[in-house]
């Protein structure tokens, strides 16, 4: 069944959202996931079925909420971007499901210019619910190809801006949705099972997304888009999956809203509404489908309660006056309660499934062979100049790395070494110059198509997903190189290469130094680069760690036959690793050669050790002996 879990366009074989092996990664979550919905059910069936009709009114809600809430979370939580303008299609779920379901008679009086396509339609609440689904989808994959590209608050903002933008069409669209008036008539169609059904579908499906591979290299994104970047993941392509699933999972809510109320205005879908919605993101905790449920539940009772409170005659005979907007000071009380005590919310990141998900773990990762596919071609880089500002961090460089190689740059503090790493990855683009791979111009790609053409690095200050286990941190790179297979087996055949499988379970963040850069270079690994680029990788080694670690780079560059770039300053390690090394200083190159040339070059221990010592090249000779 390998043809189902790989499809190839082209040259190319590109994971599928969804395909066997991911699903196979995704068995604890959706085992998570019914472990949350089993409890909402029956919570939701009891309070709906045995006790009275407030309750159920409230359970009506919760339910509603928890929809929204969950797909909200499925974006801002995964991508870490918070949205401030999903009630937008919330609010366009509600009108067009509900224009759907109305009867035509019911129609020509409430809405007499509609087009006669939607004049004459009737259906059922869940087939209105279905067509909801695909036109939200539509409009959302049009509204968030532009949103996707952003990122952080400038990501946010644009969000607003939707939710600004949808209400005034929401206000203006008289003929569709009687303006600013109610807009009423709705049949109250919604019922408990219908609503369930819906509700566990949003729990499920967020979940599960979690674990994908799209989901796994947005929380990579998420936590470090530059790292993402280098890892080959499309950051923007990521987001926007993201982005229209939720905004789907959001339509439902709003035709559940609305044929729950029977009567709805634009005002229903603006900022008190998204502020409440957040709340419960917000204070559950965001980036967790876990907390998406506790918080949806803890908030709609305490919006409850504040509400009953706000009514209630309590007050007035204990002589209080009555306290108006009672539930948003709750609100606003609960979330600065809760940032305060627990920044990432009540459950933070956890998910309910992470107790089995161990089990499952180790069930499913059986370690595969990990053989890189060898290519010819050099990485030449030519006349590369990197201009900041008026500063030349890089001036015409020219240097060649070919297959099998282990090239050192050195130089002092600031020549460009890392400059010229960014250069070629594409973290940062050259102001001028080629850089080929294979004989193909990379210079100016992406970050994540170099990364794809077979560009593998780790970072100075290393920029490992911290809030992700080590498994997690290589399978973003599996899974974003697109070569389908079973991630899984791939990245635990990663971290035996560097013999940190045993970190597995690991939190990323939790390891201490030496074992981060080894999962750096695992990570780097894991996409079977042509090329892999090491930044400072024996930073803050000790000599055991420093000896061990250039055995090791020496026995992956011959199983793999891998070129490598190292930038490093511990200068013996470069001197009896390297097969050549190349020096900067200030942007510029000054020498070339094997170890023994460069080290006895006058220009190198000059502009190590300066004009005043080059008599004296013994403190050169020694740091590098
Ligand atoms: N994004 C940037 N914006 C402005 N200046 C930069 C930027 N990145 C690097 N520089 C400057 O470019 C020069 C080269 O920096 P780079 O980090 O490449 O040097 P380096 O050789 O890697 O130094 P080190 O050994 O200390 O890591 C420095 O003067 C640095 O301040």
């Amino acid at each position: 069944m390998g043809w189902l879990s790989q499809v190839w366009i082209g040259r190319r074989a590109i994971t599928p959202l969804v395909d066997l092996a991911a699903l196979n990664r995704t068995r604890p979550a959706f085992a998570g996931a019914l472990v949350l919905i089993v409890p909402v059910a029956l919570l939701a069936l009891v309070a709906g079925n045995l006790l009275g009709s407030a309750e159920q009114r409230i359970a009506i809600i919760f339910l509603i909420n928890l929809i929204a809430v969950v797909a909200n979370g499925l974006y801002s939580g995964n991508s870490g971007i918070m949205s401030f303008g999903h009630l937008g299609f919330m609010g366009v779920g509600a009108y067009l499901s509900a224009i759907l379901t109305m009867t035509p008679e019911k129609k020509a009086m409430t809405l007499p210019n509609l087009p006669d396509f939607l004049a004459q339609a009737h259906m059922g609440l869940n087939e209105a619910c279905l067509v909801t689904l695909v036109v939200i989808g539509i409009f959302a994959l049009v509204v968030g190809t532009p949103i996707s590209r952003l990122t952080g608050s400038a990501a946010s903002i644009a969000t607003l801006a939707f939710l600004v933008i949808v209400h005034s069409i929401l206000n203006g669209a008289t003929d569709f949705t009687r303006g600013s008036q109610t807009f009423f008539g709705v049949d109250r169609l919604v019922t408990l099972p219908s609503l369930l059904f819906w509700v566990a579908l949003t729990i499920l499906a967020a979940r599960i997304f979690r674990d994908l591979p799209a989901g796994l290299e947005i929380r990579a994104a998420r936590e470090d888009e530059l790292a993402a970047q280098a890892m080959g993941v499309n950051i923007a392509r990521r987001r926007l999956i993201a982005w229209v699933i939720s905004a789907m999972m959001m339509g439902v809510a709003g035709a559940m809203i609305g044929h729950f109320l029977g009567a709805f205005s634009p005002k229903k879908f603006f900022f008190v509404d998204t502020f409440a919605i957040l709340a419960m993101l917000i204070i559950g905790g965001i980036g967790s489908v876990t907390g998406a449920v506790v918080g949806t539940g803890v908030v709609t009772v305490v919006m409850e309660l504040a509400r009953r409170l706000e009514e209630s005659p309590i007050l007035p005979s204990l002589g209080l006056p009555q306290v108006f907007g009672l539930t948003q000071l709750a609100l606003g009380l609960g979330i600065l309660f809760v940032m305060y005590k627990r920044p990432g919310g009540m459950l933070g990141l956890a998910e309910v499934d992470d107790w089995f998900k161990h089990r499952f773990t180790r069930a499913a990762a059986k370690i595969t062979s990990f053989v890189s596919e060898k290519r010819d071609g050099a990485l030449v880089v030519e006349n590369v100049s990197k201009n900041f500002s008026g500063l030349k961090a890089l001036d015409t460089v020219s240097l060649e790395l070919r297959p099998g190689e282990i090239v050192g740059l050195i130089g002092p503090n600031g020549s460009g070494k890392t400059t010229m790493l960014n250069a070629i990855s594409g973290a940062v683009p050259p102001s001028s110059g080629s850089v080929t791979l294979d004989g193909v111009a990379v210079a100016g790609k992406p970050a994540f198509r170099i990364a794809r053409l077979g560009l593998g690095r780790s970072f100075q200050n290393i920029r490992l997903f911290k809030e992700m286990t080590v498994l997690e941190n290589v399978e973003v790179a599996v899974s974003a190189s697109g070569r389908g297979g079973d991630i899984r087996a791939e990245a635990m055949a990663a971290l035996e290469e560097l013999s940190v499988a045993h970190l597995a379970e690991r939190r990323a963040g939790a390891l201490a130094y030496g074992e981060q850069r080894r999962v750096e270079i695992a990570r780097a690994l894991a996409l079977k680069p042509r090329y892999l680029m090491l930044d400072e990788p024996a930073a803050g080694m000790n000599s055991a760690e420093t000896q061990a670690l250039m055995t090791l780079l020496r026995q992956i560059r011959d199983k793999y036959g891998l070129g490598l770039l190292l930038v490093e300053h511990h200068l013996e390690l470069v001197m009896r690793l390297c097969d050549r090394i190349v020096v900067l200083n200030k942007g510029q190159m000054i020498a070339a050669g094997t170890p023994a040339d460069v080290q006895n070059d006058p220009i190198v221990i000059e502009a190590y050790i300066g004009r005043a010592h080059s008599a004296h090249p013994s403190a050169w000779e020694r740091s590098v002996s």
